[in-house]
Formats: C-alpha cells, structure tokens, sequence
C-alpha cells in the first residue's frame, strides 16, 4: 500500500492507493497549536506497514529534512514532489519554475487529468487562495495567492487587538453584529474575488475553462458562487496517483 500525503499549512490530507489504483476517501488532519512534523509522525504511526510515501508539501526545508529522516527510520521509501519546468503533462508558466508551489502543480496534473483537452482554472481555498490557469494542451498561464478564508478574517482580528470577533454562522450581506461582519465580509470578498478573477482569466483563455475548487473551504465558498464550479475536494490526491502510476510505484 503507498499512502499519498498532502501536508498544507493547516492541515496534513492522504489517501491509501492500494495496488489496484483505488484510492481511500481523503482523510484530513488540522495542526492545531502542533508542529506538522508530530501530525506526521502520527500518520506514519496509524500505518505501521506502509511501504511507500508520495509526498507534497508546502513547509520548510527543515520539515522536509526531518520527514526524510523519520522515512529513513522506518524504512518507508519516500517520494517528495516538487515543482519542476515540466512533468506530467504541465508546462509550468512561472519565470522561476521551482518557486511554484508544489501544491499548486500537482493540482494543475490532476485538472489536466479530469478536464481531457480542455482549459481549466483551478482554484485551491485553503490557508491562502490559489488560482491557476491551464490550457487544453497543458501550458500553465500562471495564477494568482490571495489569503484564505480563515486566514484573512484572523489577520484582521490580530491586527485589532483582540477587539473584534468572528463568526462564519448564517452568512450575510447586511450583517447585523460584527462577528457576522467580518465573517461575511471576508466570505462574500473572496467569493466575488474568486468570480472577477475567474472572468478575467476566461478573457484570455483559448476556449472556456473547467473551473474546479478545491482545498478546505472549497465546498462552504462553493455554495455561494455563481454555477459553474466544480467541487473536487481530493484533487490533489488524484495528482499524486497520477505521479504514482507513471513512476510505477504502486505495488512497492
Ligand atoms: N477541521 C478543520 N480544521 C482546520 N481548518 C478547516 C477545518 N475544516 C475546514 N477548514 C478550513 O480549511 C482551510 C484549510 O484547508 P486546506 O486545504 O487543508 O489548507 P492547507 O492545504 O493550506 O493546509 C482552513 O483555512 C479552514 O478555513
Ligand atoms: C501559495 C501557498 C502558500 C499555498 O499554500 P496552502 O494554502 O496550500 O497551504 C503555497 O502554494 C506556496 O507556498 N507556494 C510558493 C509560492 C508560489 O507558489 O508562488
Ligand atoms: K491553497
């Protein structure tokens, strides 16, 4: 069995693959108040027996350091993905290749998996908002970083001091308190952004795109955006399997 891991700035994803190519329901794990490196250690703990890791992450180097050292201790044979000019179908459109996270291009793999030889735009809601564009024959256009939902009402509050607090309950667009102010306020923000962004990329697209969401907040943004979004929640978990299969590592 490989375990594909996605570990974010939030929160650590995987997947079992088993050697039929099935993958497991995505499972999702917060860091809370915890290091990344300890949800880690746990996941390699709930799976004594896993052979194999595929790996993305957007941490540090010194994160990566330690998980392959945790790897080498184990004995776990680990595969970490990052970003590179081109693979697996995408042709990345950043100046400076490597500096695209990797997160974003194994979500652009598996767009191009899903959508056949259609554009795509993909627009990944987690800590920060990412939206990327992709033509039908895989060139990345680029795309955009704005803060998450989360994240942006947090910053916010931080820079108040503590004076103001936040809700996401029964969204509003005349909110009557302040909680539901910045909780909507933010929530509607990054719906209309996530809208005029998608729009303007359209504009200067060869054909209209597959737009796909994916990432914590995808299915909460998802049902206050216009239609004509697709909801694809383990999206990177697809683009790891596809890595996986072309690097025939599914039965190691
Ligand atoms: N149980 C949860 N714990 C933490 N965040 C959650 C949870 N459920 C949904 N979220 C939302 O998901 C976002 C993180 O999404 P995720 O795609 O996992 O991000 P990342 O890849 O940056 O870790 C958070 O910012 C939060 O708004
Ligand atoms: C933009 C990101 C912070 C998003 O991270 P996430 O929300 O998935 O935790 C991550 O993809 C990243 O660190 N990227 C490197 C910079 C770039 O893509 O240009
Ligand atoms: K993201």
């Amino acid at each position: 069995m490989v375990l594909l891991v996605d570990a974010g700035n939030s929160r650590l994803k995987w997947s079992e693959l088993d050697a039929a190519g099935s993958l497991s329901a995505q499972q999702a794990r917060a860091y809370g108040e915890r290091p990344a490196l300890a949800a880690f250690i746990d996941l390699l703990d709930a799976y004594p027996a896993v052979g194999h890791i595929i790996l993305v992450h957007v941490l540090t180097q010194l994160f990566a350091d330690s998980v392959r050292e945790v790897c080498a201790l184990r004995g776990v044979n680990l595969r970490m993905v990052h970003s590179v000019p081109q693979a697996y179908g995408i042709i990345s459109g950043y100046q400076n290749p490597t500096s695209l996270g990797a997160d974003r291009f194994v979500g652009l793999v598996a767009a191009r998996r899903l959508a056949g030889d259609q554009p795509c735009i993909v627009i990944d809601c987690g800590t920060a908002i990412t939206v990327d564009a992709v033509e039908g024959d895989g060139r990345h256009l680029g795309g955009l970083i704005l803060p998450g939902l989360q994240l942006s009402a947090e910053a916010l509050i931080a820079r108040a001091q503590g004076r103001l607090s936040l809700s996401f309950e029964q969204p509003g667009i005349f909110a009557d308190g302040t909680a539901r102010a910045i909780g909507s306020g933010c929530l509607f923000g990054l719906v209309g952004a996530i809208e005029g962004i998608c729009t303007r990329m359209q504009l200067a697209m060869s054909a209209p795109p597959l737009r796909i969401l994916t990432g914590g907040d995808a299915a909460h943004l998802r049902s206050w955006l216009h239609d004509g979004f697709l909801v694809q929640p383990d999206l990177l978990m697809h683009g790891l399997r596809y890595i996986a299969e072309q690097e025939a590592c599914t039965s190691c």
